[in-house]
């Protein structure tokens, strides 16, 4: 018995010893050895400390401390997000490591290093174990040598781009889903303040759910609940977490849980195709995986495919907000692309501007911000040879803010870095740019969450405009991932679109936005084909590029203010015939009802017919006629003028329309034919009028240039010279003279300055037109005295917003002669006129390509 006795004190002793000999290498004596190669290697960091778990107490302070507060609005927030790491760089530099519970970290900055070990991962294998990581995920992600990789043979049919291709309508449907659900919150106001963040980690949730189980979908989103609850669980237990034996009942006991869920259905979704390309492993070499096996996978999906790419969303949507800029480039991309329709596969490679953004966003907010690898045996590395039981820190997040990689400007917004691709962003060092890593074990989902993002985000961008909302707090912050810790409050608008045949519209509010546009008009062309336009005016009006720029040189003199000098006699006489056709009117009683319109709509055709074609005035005002015939014609045809090939549908409408286009064609080239001469036998008159200088500087760009304009090119000038100066400047005209009829005031104070008067100029301004007198809004008032002090102070400074001509380089070229028309019309006609409304007088401003209206006035003769 006695000595049974002493058998098992020998044994316990030997086994405390044993025991204790363990727990003093694992807290101290293995940690010291580390330290001290560290050490020896130039690192530096704190002592190692067994009683605070290494660094483990002060981190966890440090991290629930920034946890508890949002952070200013700035992409540099690496020092904010891992407080602990900034502190021992800062303390230390880049050379240093830091202590989770006894081992050691050491950061790897070298891209060499970096990019050596991710192509190695035999050698530098993931950290086991991981304990935060492993109670939240197994399978691919942290499988090893020959189980890797005959896993990772397995699953990648999964994410073949074919089989992508099938899913990505499922992806489609998951983004539809979630717009519809902003549409109804935004349905009463046209816009919202939304916290995005449930909506899209919910999204990315959904897709997964639908992609990798497809039919069994509803189930899939319960796991997804799960596993979500599980990580908010471990962050409760981060202090005890790398204690040897913790204990994790609630985790274990929802591990249960969500193992219960078992896979199954058909073979177009991720599980699906895995469980076939299972079969095939089987089949071919004997073993494959096991239930337990594919249910490591199928967790894993949902937490590797679904955290990051919601992160990546998000915070795209938050650096839209913040950089409108950038929405509205992606936004127009998009609308290029798909227009406002479905979002389908082969068009995202088209999306060049959204990858750009995206790996923007990826490089400021990578979801994975640091990946971890050990050495289990002395491991060369570089020039080091590593010992076991050292854990390498690749800091991605700390690598893709490093000004000395990515510059000055590294902690800014600047998709345009990326243009060249990446490569050229990382000046070279495409190592540098690696959210999803690289090597053998690259992000296997990396195209998947490409796909999805682009489509979660045009599908966004087509129907809806962000910004930040005034509650937005910035709150990107580690968990497993990078999410928003308090949320993403937004303010979503509702874009609204027009569409006109297959092609969406959408507005532009914004007055700088207008201005770039207007400044760069090889960038933002005219549309084409605009059937409606097309129909009746070409010329300068819809031609672009190098054609518009020559076209414009050769028909600028016509404009210049010494011709219009010259033309302007040619005016008056129009002005003065058609306030004789009135005297006549008015001769009688002194005044009569008149539709004022007919003549001022006559007199511009009348002035343009003058001022264009001089001596041919007759035949002109002949184009006059078909040419309003035309506009009329188009508009019997509007529901089949989108159509494509729609000249040879065989309608009445259309026969007459083409047998106009000839008849106009064949008037205008006799008219240009007859002036050619003249110009060459030099009669008198000849190059005064519009087209008497447009051909003069066409022969004269021709003889210095080679090439000029072609008799087709002047046919079309001289058919726009119709539209563009004739509706147009009838409209101002006649506009003026019902808001004089209306407010008699203004009527007067023209009156007594007779000559010497400025036209009120407020007709095409941006706010809507009243269609009855009652609207009061001060926009909408009638007040010429907002221009006493010029535009500028008219529009608060906003010069932009008055732009009845437009502006930059194609602004309105008739502007002067528009003017100088209605200044001279309005002259003659208060020289001898005044006018009020009648009671037959209907407001009816209706937009054809112009705003012509029906407009019964009283004309009183001034005696
Ligand atoms: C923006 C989105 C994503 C990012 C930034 C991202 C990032 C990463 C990174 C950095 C790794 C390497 C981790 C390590 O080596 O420790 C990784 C691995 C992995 N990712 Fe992704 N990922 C994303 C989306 C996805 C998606 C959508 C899926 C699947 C549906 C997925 C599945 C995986 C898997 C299975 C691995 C392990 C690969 C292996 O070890 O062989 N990821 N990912």
């Amino acid at each position: 018995m006695e000595t049974w006795g002493k058998v098992v004190i020998t044994i316990v002793i030997a086994l405390t010893l044993r025991w204790g000999w363990k727990v003093l290498n694992w807290a101290w004596l293995k940690p010291k050895k580390l330290e001290k190669w560290l050490r020896d290697e130039g690192y530096k960091g704190n002592s190692y400390n067994p009683l605070l778990m290494g660094d483990m107490k002060e981190l966890s302070a440090m991290v629930n401390d920034a946890r508890s507060k949002p952070l200013p609005i700035t992409h540099d927030i690496t020092s904010s997000i891992l407080p602990f790491d900034h502190h021992i760089i800062t303390k230390y530099g880049k050379k240093s490591f830091l202590w989770l519970g006894p081992n050691p970290r050491m950061y790897i900055w070298d891209l060499d290093l970096i990019k050596e070990i991710l192509s190695k991962p035999d050698e530098f294998q993931k950290p086991h174990p991981e304990p935060f990581r492993d109670s939240i995920i197994g399978g691919l992600l942290v499988t090893e040598g020959h189980k890797w990789i005959k896993h990772r043979r397995i699953i990648n049919p999964a994410f073949h781009l074919h089989n992508l291709k099938i899913m990505f309508p499922a992806i489609c449907s998951s983004c539809d889903d979630m717009v519809r659900k902003w549409e109804q919150l935004t349905a009463t106001n046209g816009s919202a303040e939304v916290d995005v963040w449930p909506y899209i980690d919910n999204l990315a949730g959904d897709v997964i759910s639908r992609t990798a189980f497809g039919s069994s979908y509803e189930e899939g989103k319960k796991i997804f609940g799960i596993q979500k609850e599980q990580i908010n669980l471990l962050f409760q237990m981060l202090l005890i977490l790398f204690l040897p034996g913790k204990s994790a009942e609630g985790c274990h006991r929802q591990e249960e849980e969500s193992d219960q869920d078992g896979p199954e259905g058909g073979s177009e979704d991720l599980l699906g195709i895995l469980l076939e390309s299972n079969s095939k492993e089987i089949k071919e070499n004997g073993v494959g995986m096991s239930m337990d096996d594919v249910i490591e996978e199928c967790k894993l999906f949902y937490v590797a495919g679904s955290e990051t790419t919601s992160n990546l969303i998000v915070w795209t949507m938050v650096c839209l907000s913040l950089h409108q800029e950038w929405q509205t480039r992606a936004r127009r991309e998009i609308l290029q692309v798909f227009g406002t329709g479905k979002i389908d596969f082969e068009g995202l490679k088209n999306l060049k501007i959204l990858t750009m953004i995206l790996n923007e966003v990826l490089r400021l907010y990578p979801p994975v911000v640091l990946v971890v690898r050990a050495t289990t045996k002395d491991t060369k590395l570089g020039n080091m040879m590593i010992p076991a039981g050292v854990y390498l820190t690749l800091p991605i997040i700390h690598i893709h803010h490093d000004r000395e990689i990515w510059g000055e400007d590294a902690a800014e917004f600047k998709p345009e870095r990326f243009s060249e691709g990446v490569s050229n962003a990382t000046k070279g060092n495409g190592a540098a740019f690696f959210p999803f890593t690289s090597g053998p074990r690259v992000c296997i989902g990396q195209n998947f969450a490409m796909a999805e993002a682009k489509a979660a985000i045009a599908t966004i961008l087509q129907r809806f405009s962000c910004e930040i909302s005034p509650s937005y707090k910035h709150s990107p912050f580690p968990v497993f991932t990078l999410p928003p810790q308090f949320g993403a409050h937004l303010i979503l608008s509702k874009k609204s679109f027009l569409r006109m045949g297959t092609n969406p519209r959408m507005y532009i509010w914004d007055l700088d936005l207008i201005k770039e546009i207007l400044s760069k008009p090889n960038e933002f062309q005219k549309p084409h084909p605009e059937p409606f336009q097309d129909s009746i005016v070409g010329g300068l009006l819809s031609s672009e590029g190098h054609k518009w720029i020559k076209h414009r040189k050769i028909i600028n003199p016509a404009f210049h203010l010494h011709n219009l000098k010259i033309m302007f006699p040619a005016i008056c006489s129009s002005c003065d015939d058609m306030v004789r056709k009135w005297e006549q009117l008015t001769a009688t009683t002194g005044s009569a009802e008149v539709d004022v319109w007919p003549y001022i709509d006559n007199l511009a055709g009348d002035v343009i017919s003058r001022t264009a074609f001089g001596s041919c005035y007759e035949e002109g005002k002949k184009i006059f006629g078909i040419q309003k015939e035309q506009i009329n014609l188009l508009f019997q045809m509007l529901l089949i003028l989108f159509l494509p090939g729609r000249r040879f549908i065989p309608t009445t409408t259309n026969k007459k329309f083409n047998k106009n286009r000839k008849e106009l064609r064949s008037v205008l080239k006799g008219i240009i034919d007859k002036r050619k001469k003249a110009i060459k036998t030099g009669s008198e008159g000849s190059s005064e009028d519009l087209l008497g200088i447009l051909l003069e500087s066409n022969s004269k760009e021709i003889e210095e240039n080679g090439v000029g304009m072609s008799m087709d090119d002047v046919i079309e000038e001289c058919k726009l010279f119709y539209v563009a100066g004739s509706e147009t400047t009838s409209n101002l005209i006649v506009w003026t003279m019902v808001c004089l009829s209306l407010h008699q005031e203004w009527q007067t104070k023209l009156d007594e300055k007779s000559s010497k008067f400025s036209v009120p100029k407020t007709r095409f301004r941006r706010s809507k037109e009243p269609q009855d007198f009652n609207d009061d809004t001060e926009r909408a008032e009638f007040k010429p005295e907002r221009f006493s002090e010029g535009v500028l102070n008219a529009t608060k400074g906003k010069g932009a917003g008055f732009f009845p001509f437009t502006s930059g380089p194609r602004v309105c070229i008739g502007q002067n002669f528009a003017m100088a028309e209605a200044k001279a019309a309005i002259a003659t006609i208060l020289q001898r006129f005044s006018c009020e409304i009648s009671p037959s007088y209907k407001h009816s401003p209706f937009p054809v390509l112009t705003l012509p209206p029906q407009s019964h006035l009283i004309l009183r003769k001034i005696s």
